[in-house]
Parts: C-alpha cells; sequence; structure tokens
C-alpha cells in the first residue's frame, strides 16, 4: 500500500459517509434543541407495544438503508461476493447506526434525533425495552466522548462494516485484506490527527457494539414471539431480511 493508495482509500470512504448521512452535521446542530412538547411525548406514550416498535422499525430501516449505500461505495466492499455483502450488512448496519447516532445526540439533554425533533428516552417508554434504550443511549454518550470527526467516524463506520470475523463468510481472507486496508486508512487519519490514543478506544467500543447489538436481536426475537402478526407483516422487508 503506497501512501497514495491510503490517501485515496481515505477519501472515497469520506466522501461516502458525507453522501448517505440523510442530515449534515450542520443541520443537526441547528435542530439539537428542538424537542417534543408534553402532548407530543404524551402521544408516544399512548401507542400500543406493536404501535412503537413499528414506528421504530420504519426509522431505523430508513437508516440501514442508508448505511447499505455508505457499504456499496466502500472500495473493496463491492468486490465481494453477494453473499460476504449480506453477512457483513447482517450484523454490521445495526451498528453502524449505532455509531452513527454520536451525530445526531445531544449529550447535554440527553436526546436523541429521532422523528424530526430530539427525545428523551422517555419517548421511548411504550416500546417496553428500557434496558435497551438504555443501552442505546449510554453507547451513544460514549460515542459522543471520544469527539470523532466526521473523517474519522467515516473511517471507523468502515472498519466496523468490514468485520472478518463475522460468522458465515465464504471468502474470509478477502474480507481480510479488505478490512487491513481500512484499519491502515483509520491508522493514518488518527495519525495524522495526532490522535494515535483513539484506536485503542475506538476498538473497545466496538467490543461494546457487539453486546449492543445482541440486546436488540434479543428484544426483537421477543417482540416477533409477543407480536407475530406485526413482526410478520408490518416489519419493513428489509428489516426482516437484515435482522430476522
Ligand atoms: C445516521 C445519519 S443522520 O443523518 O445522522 C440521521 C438521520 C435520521 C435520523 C432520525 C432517526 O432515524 N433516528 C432514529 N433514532 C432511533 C432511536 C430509537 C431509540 C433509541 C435511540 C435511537 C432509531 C431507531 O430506530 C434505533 C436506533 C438505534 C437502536 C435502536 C433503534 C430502535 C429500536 C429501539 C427498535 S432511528 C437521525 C440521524
Amino acid at each position: 500500500h503506497s501512501l497514495r493508495n491510503i490517501d485515496e482509500l481515505c477519501a472515497s470512504i469520506v466522501r461516502s459517509h458525507r453522501e448517505t448521512s440523510q442530515y449534515r452535521l450542520e443541520e443537526l446542530q441547528a435542530l439539537r434543541w428542538k424537542v417534543f412538547s408534553r402532548e407530543e411525548i404524551q402521544a408516544y406514550q399512548s401507542k400500543t407495544v406493536d404501535e412503537m416498535w413499528q414506528h421504530c422499525a420504519v426509522r431505523l430501516t430508513d437508516a440501514v438503508q442508508y448505511v447499505v449505500e455508505f457499504a456499496k461505495h466502500v472500495p473493496g466492499f463491492r468486490m465481494l461476493s453477494q453473499n460476504d455483502q449480506i453477512a457483513l450488512l447482517k450484523t454490521g448496519s445495526m451498528e453502524v447506526v449505532l455509531v452513527r447516532m454520536c451525530r445526531f445526540f445531544n449529550t447535554v439533554n440527553n436526546t436523541v434525533f429521532f422523528d424530526g425533533k430530539f427525545a428523551g428516552t422517555e419517548v421511548f417508554k411504550s416500546l417496553a425495552c428500557n434496558d435497551l434504550i438504555a443501552a442505546v443511549f449510554d453507547f451513544a454518550h460514549g460515542m459522543c466522548a471520544l469527539k470523532l470527526t466526521e473523517q474519522q467516524l467515516a473511517l471507523f463506520s468502515a472498519l466496523v462494516l468490514l468485520n472478518a470475523d463475522r460468522p458465515s463468510l465464504e471468502d474470509r481472507g478477502r474480507v481480510q485484506r479488505v478490512q487491513r486496508s481500512v484499519e491502515l486508512g483509520l491508522t493514518h487519519i488518527l495519525h495524522r490527527d495526532n490522535q494515535d490514543s483513539l484506536m485503542h478506544k475506538l476498538h473497545q467500543r466496538m467490543a461494546v457494539l457487539r453486546s449492543l447489538c445482541s440486546l436488540h436481536m434479543e428484544k426483537l426475537r421477543w417482540f416477533s414471539q409477543r407480536y407475530p402478526l406485526a413482526a410478520h407483516s408490518l416489519f419493513p422487508p428489509l428489516y426482516k431480511e437484515l435482522f430476522a
């Protein structure tokens, strides 16, 4: 890998991150004090469990679709077989949505950008999974504490996605080679920003991510057993494809 290749790799990952974020950072910053009114919170809290899960699943599927677009523009991802691309997205897309939350989380009032405004944990009460929501908010806090730049976030998102340890990969060696080039890119960016110490913290974040996602899957299984009709008919097809 000549330095030029690494620079080109970083530039293309940063570009695809920018092009596949539904909102620019400035837009999210401008909205950060737009919170839900008491009446709006009441309306969310009076939804039934399946209504709220369906509402979130639609939002999550939307966010996941943008992550799929991001993945398709990461050099090396498209060269992988279709099956390996799906295998990486099946587990990685939710993790990238969670990593991206540091863009739309306000640590001052502990709110997340959801449905056009910033929502506190009380908005999600009718999901009946306060432990998952608390864990998601905690994780967002931890990500915000790292104060990643958009470039660092782009490379970290690509690294989360291109994880050669994922289950049922056909050509693990090939994924490893792409993963190593992205790791080189991230190391290069952190070194340039004089923040080499961040690499260790980012690997710690990846360990937390895995446990958070298995909690999410566990809740999804609980929900689809409790509300089989809703889960079966309501979840948008991509959500079922990726998470079912
Ligand atoms: C990411 C690109 S962006 O332009 O920055 C952008 C673009 C668009 C948005 C708006 C948006 O989709 N916000 C969502 N918030 C949450 C959420 C919900 C509960 C708590 C915390 C955040 C969504 C989820 O569905 C979600 C996310 C992570 C884990 C779990 C879930 C839902 C589970 C609980 C069913 S979607 C925000 C930011």
